[in-house]
């Protein structure tokens, strides 16, 4: 059956690196246009979980679907371009910010056009006068944004964020979470965000994953899951804000 609502769906995926069992039988969806944050504690497997969104990692066992397509019968450049990732210290390359938006475009021959890096840029909160300064003198919140344009040059459907915020003050915190909140109602774009911030996670989240040891000990819409008290959300509560 064919679910136009469903983005990525996991289906029994083990993954394993040396015989040793990262990932653990995972099952589960990620819906269409929506926001999910994917919480636990470190070594949890969350990254390793958000690599194989986009073919950074394969499955050992079971299977993954984009679109209700099975993940290996994409292509990987059109796998990549259509899954982007932005990290929690994205590399901004030695140049002006135009030079580090066009990035994506050069590696596909193309040539990116001011005016549509002025639009990229205006849709992460920065005006024209940033084009032509030095991506590397930005502050660490302008250059994560430029990091976020740069992924979305080449419009992916799904956008896969890896803690893109833990090392920004208050302030970028709040811009970056507004800037995506407003690129997911533009565009529809289907967001998965690590987060170890509950705060965070309780703010952006439409739908939420709590994963630990390498399994997915919950999920569902946000306002459900951390409304309620099970063992994993007193754990992770109780802990602090952070986990
Ligand atoms: N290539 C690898 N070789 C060996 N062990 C690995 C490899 N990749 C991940 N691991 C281990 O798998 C576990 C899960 O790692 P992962 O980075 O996915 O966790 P995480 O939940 O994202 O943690 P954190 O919140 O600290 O980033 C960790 O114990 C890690 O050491």
């Amino acid at each position: 059956m064919i679910h136009n609502d469903i983005a990525i769906e996991f289906k029994k995926v083990c993954y394993e690196v040396n015989d040793l069992s990262i990932l653990n039988n995972v099952s589960g969806v990620f819906y269409n246009g929506k926001i999910t944050t994917l919480v636990g504690p470190s070594g949890a497997g969350k990254t390793s979980l958000l690599k194989m969104c986009n073919g950074l990692h394969s499955p050992t066992s079971g299977d993954i679907y984009i679109f209700n397509k099975p993940i290996t019968t994409y292509e990987p450049t059109a796998l990549r371009t259509n899954v982007g990732i932005v990290l929690q210290s994205s590399p901004i390359i030695r140049g002006t910010v135009f030079e580090n938006l066009a990035l994506p475009f050069k590696l596909k021959n193309k040539t990116l056009l001011e005016k549509e890096a002025i639009a990229f840029l205006e849709d992460v909160g920065l005006d024209r006068t940033f084009l032509y300064r030095q991506g590397r003198d930005l502050s660490g919140g302008q250059q994560q944004k430029v990091s976020i344009a740069r992924t979305l040059m080449n419009q992916p459907n799904i956008l896969l964020l890896d803690e893109i915020t833990s090392a920004l003050d208050p302030t970028s915190v709040q811009e970056i979470e507004q800037l995506l909140l407003n690129i997911n109602k533009k565009y529809k774009t289907t967001i998965i965000w690590i987060t170890h911030n509950i705060e965070q996670a309780k703010r952006i989240g439409d739908y939420t994953w709590m994963m630990m040891e390498g399994q997915l000990v919950e999920s569902g819409e946000s306002k459900r899951l951390w409304s309620t008290s099970n063992d994993f959300i007193q754990t992770i509560t109780l802990g602090g804000q952070e986990v």
